[in-house]
Formats: C-alpha cells, structure tokens, sequence
C-alpha cells in the first residue's frame, strides 16, 4: 500500500494547546497537526496572538496548557534546532558581517541543505548582488530577505515563519510564495503568521485564525 505523510507522525502537532499571560488567555485551547507536504497559515489581527503562538510552538514561552510534538515527541530546545527553522519579527542577522557571512556563520551551526550553499540561498531571494555588504547597511527588505536565505539553508523539514511577507515588496511576496511552495513540494511543511494581506494561496492551505481574546467576556 503506497504511504501517505498521514500515515506518519506530524512534523508538528498541538492538542489542547493554550497561552495565558497574567491569567489573561492570549489563545487556545488550539488542536491542529502539520503534515509534510502542508502550508498552514496562522491569520489573525493585530495582537491576536500570532507571535506568541509561533514562540509557544518554537518552545521560547512554555503553554498554559496543553502540548506540543515534534515528530512525535514531545517539544524540547534540544530537539528543536536540529528540526524546525524559524524566522522571527527581527532579522537576527549579525549586523557587523556581510550577508555572506551571516550565511556561512548559520551554516556552521546548523549545517546545509544538500545541494545548497551560502551563494546560491542568496542567489534563491535575489540578494546576490549584496553578498559583501554588511547587513547593518542592507534595507529592511533586504535583510528579511537574508534572513529567508538562512532559513532556505537549513536542512530541516518545519519552517515557523512569523511575518515572511513583512518589508517586502510585490516581488518578494512573490518570492515567499514560491520558497513556501517548493519547500512543500519536497516533502517539507510551514507554519507561517500573517494578517491575511498578502496570504499563501497555493493549494487552499488551511487556516487557523486567531482572535484576540483580552477583553473578551
Ligand atoms: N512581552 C509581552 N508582555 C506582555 N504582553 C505581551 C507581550 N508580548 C505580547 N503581549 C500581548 O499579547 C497579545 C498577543 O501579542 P502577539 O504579539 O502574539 O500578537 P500578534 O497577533 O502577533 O500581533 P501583530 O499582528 O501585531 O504582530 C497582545 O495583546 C500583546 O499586547
């Protein structure tokens, strides 16, 4: 019988998961599990919850409740790096290295995606003209852009991306779509926030929309 990624454990799932801060929900209970091959999308309004839930599920902020799994196990920061990329509201590029070496610096701890290199992720988000410029120097556009090429780098499955489409132009939503939709393509799988704008339409991927719950009755 042929298999299916059904018919393994999800890259990621959450059952039961929720976040309170100061005993005021911020989100959940939530349920959902990412297969390989999927693009799920986190859509919600300013301080839904987006970015907690993606620090939640990368295991920077412990959850209220419930749990999460990695491949079926359950999440650690040791378990973590070596499986999930993640890209965060902030660059966390080296603002004194070039974006070369930003590029080489994330290679050397976490290792390369096979038949990739430092050039050609700059090369894939159109920021090979820049290799040698300081990303102090580089636009916020341009630095959302390196930081896409270290997340294309790495050789994981998951990728949680908080904002891909922020700081970037026509050409560079575009250009997310298409890295989301080749990552899915090889087997990979995305969690990725938005405000729905500019929201990843390729195969109807399915949406977990988060509703700001402070001041709920
Ligand atoms: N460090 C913090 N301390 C206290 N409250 C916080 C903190 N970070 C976020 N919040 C609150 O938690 C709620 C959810 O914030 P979060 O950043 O997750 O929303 P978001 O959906 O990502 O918003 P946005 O679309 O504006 O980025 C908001 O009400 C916010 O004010």
């Amino acid at each position: 019988m042929p298999t299916t990624p059904y018919d393994r454990p999800a890259l990621l799932e959450a059952h039961g998961l929720a976040f309170a801060r100061n005993e005021e929900p911020i989100f959940g209970p939530l349920d959902f599990a990412l297969h390989a091959g999927e693009v799920v999308l986190i859509e919600g309004d300013n301080g839904a919850g987006k970015t907690t839930l993606l620090r939640v599920l990368s295991g920077l902020l412990a959850p209220s409740s419930g749990v999460v799994r990695l491949n079926g196990e359950p999440l650690t920061l040791a378990r973590l790096s070596p499986q999930v990329a993640l890209l965060s509201h902030q660059a966390g590029l080296k603002p004194e290295l070039t974006a070369l070496e930003n590029l080489r610096f994330a290679a050397g701890l976490h290792g390369l995606r096979p038949g990739m290199s430092p050039i050609s992720a700059l090369a894939g988000v159109g920021m090979d003209g820049y290799v040698d410029v300081p990303t102090r120097q580089l636009s916020a556009g341009q630095k959302k852009r390196v930081a896409l090429a270290r997340v294309l780098l790495a050789p994981v499955g998951l990728w949680l991306l908080d904002e891909p489409y922020a700081n970037l132009d026509l050409d560079g939503i575009k250009l997310v779509n298409r890295l989301l939709e080749n990552h899915a393509n090889r087997g990979g799988a995305a969690l990725i926030t938005s405000h729905g704008a500019y929201a990843y339409t390729s195969g109807t991927p399915r949406r977990i929309p988060l509703r700001s719950q402070q001041g709920d009755t």
